[in-house]
């Protein structure tokens, strides 16, 4: 299996490499170069099978010989054995016809722990064979940076540095980040938004001088291997309900709709998936851009759901380069048109092939507030802000086919939002209970490039 980038200027690289690599060297984004599709049958036996015993058919045929098959069983065994429920992604009934996939049972409470546990045990067994070294550089609007600090903590070959925009993700997220204590954890606080932080990323690994001599790898959902881990959990859960028997549809809280994509290529492998529903909060990008055709950046507006609170939506990029018939040099262009004007605008084409599978829907702030107050009135559930947007969308698309809406956190990572819907503060497990004493240890930064490279270069000793 090959992996090719979306803009088609950049080297062809195994599943391994593109792991280890991030963000291709001509800034696009690395994808197989075909889906491979399960059979009818492939997914039938999945009934009634444990998550780890999922995992492996969904992944093996994208992994190639990177691992046999006995260490790749080890490896999603290790990866999940920490998750606070045996099934790993539980569904819930929320009303008739409407559930809910509970993503929040892993070490650090949100959807981001499924791969991002997977990608922790790969990396080790990869880099542990090699001898190699890496620096990790993540950028986060909360969840990704504490999931990524929980994985790679300790390890002796990888150096993490986190960059959160300063003063706009939650408390609990902000602590999960700098409290950890180990010397290869660096959480750097920027004076900016999620789009300062995941530019700047970017351009560190356009920087080819840089990128090679700190032997730079990305864990947002710009590595591929983030996106492969998420699309099992569409498999576990679709299956649960009938699949592939019975249709379903998803609703998906959507940021840098990683998430969403994943359930794209669950499509494209044969699971019947009939609509992927885009939940966006006031930061709607996605939903203008559905709606239009015009793909617009905005200022970031802060709301009650900040892991979603993104303009620039990396993973789209992935469903353009099929939507434009796989062509890299028309994905390039509005790429680049995208970078120089702020705005590009979908060719019908493409957007009629979009919305054969995604279509889309915006939640205001007191409407995120109200779904949760009503998801717990009337459910019983107590959402999180993103799932809270992601159900109110759901509610809107609901039909004859079953919908999923993905709880993508556990509502004790927004407690301040949650209390003012509802008048209860939830609990942080007791695991993480002494959160609030712990020390925390972050480095504030401007959103210079060059300051934090040096910063980089001075602490790794690269
Ligand atoms: N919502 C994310 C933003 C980064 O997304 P990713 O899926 O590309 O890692 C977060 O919580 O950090």
């Amino acid at each position: 299996m090959k992996y090719i980038s979306t803009r088609g200027a950049a080297p062809e690289l195994s599943f391994e490499q593109a792991m280890l690599t991030g963000l291709a060297r001509d800034g696009g984004l690395y994808l197989p170069e075909s889906v491979p599709s399960l059979s009818h049958a492939q997914i039938a036996a999945m009934a009634g099978q444990s998550y780890e015993e999922i995992a492996f058919t969904v992944m093996k045929p994208f992994i190639g010989d990177t691992f046999t098959d006995a260490e790749f069983k080890t490896l999603i065994a290790q990866a999940y054995a920490g998750f606070g429920h045996d099934a790993r992604a539980p569904l819930k009934q929320l009303a008739p016809n409407h559930f809910l996939l509970e993503l929040f049972h892993g070490p650090t409470l949100a959807f981001k722990d499924f791969a991002m546990q997977l990608i922790g045990q790969l990396f080790q067994a990869s880099l542990g064979r090699s001898g190699e070294r890496v620096t990790i550089v993540g950028a986060t609007s909360g969840d990704t940076g504490s999931a990524a600090i929980e994985a790679f903590r300790g390890l002796s070959n990888v150096d993490v540095f986190i960059l959160f925009p300063h003063g706009r993700v939650s408390e609990v997220q902000r602590r999960q980040m700098t409290t950890a204590a180990d010397a290869n954890v660096h959480a750097l606080a920027v004076d900016g938004d999620f789009d300062t932080c995941q530019g700047l990323l970017k351009d560190m690994f356009n920087d080819f001088e840089f990128r090679d001599r700190v032997r730079l790898a990305g864990v947002n959902s710009i590595n591929w291997a983030r996106v492969l881990a998420q699309v099992v959990y569409y498999f576990s859960s679709a299956v649960s309900l009938g699949a592939p028997h019975r249709k379903v549809s998803f609703t998906v809280p959507t940021g840098n709709f990683g998430d969403i994509f994943a359930g794209y290529i669950a499509r494209q492998m044969g699971l019947p998936i009939e609509k992927l529903v885009i939940a966006t909060n006031q930061n709607d990008i996605l939903h203008r851009c559905l709606t239009t055709g015009v793909y617009q950046t905005d200022k970031v507006h802060p709301s009650i759901s900040p892991s979603m609170d993104i303009q620039v939506s990396s993973n789209f990029e992935r469903a353009l380069f099929d939507a434009y018939g796989r062509e890299g040099a028309a994905v390039a262009q509005v790429m680049d048109e995208l970078k120089s004007t702020g705005a590009f605008t979908v060719s019908q084409g493409a957007l009629q092939a979009l919305r054969e599978v995604f279509t889309s829907g915006r939640v205001s702030e007191a409407e995120t507030s109200a779904s949760i107050k009503t998801t717990l009135a009337q459910s019983a559930e107590l959402l999180c802000p993103h799932s809270a947007v992601g159900t109110a969308v759901a509610v809107d698309h609901l039909g004859a086919t079953p919908m999923i809406t993905l709880a993508t956190a556990h509502p004790a990572k927004f407690p301040d939002a949650v209390e003012a819907a509802t008048g209860i503060r939830p609990a942080l497990p007791p695991r993480m209970a002494d959160l609030f004493e712990r020390e925390e240890r972050v480095t504030r930064m401007t959103g210079d490039l060059a300051a934090l490279q040096a910063l980089i270069l001075e602490r790794t000793g690269a």
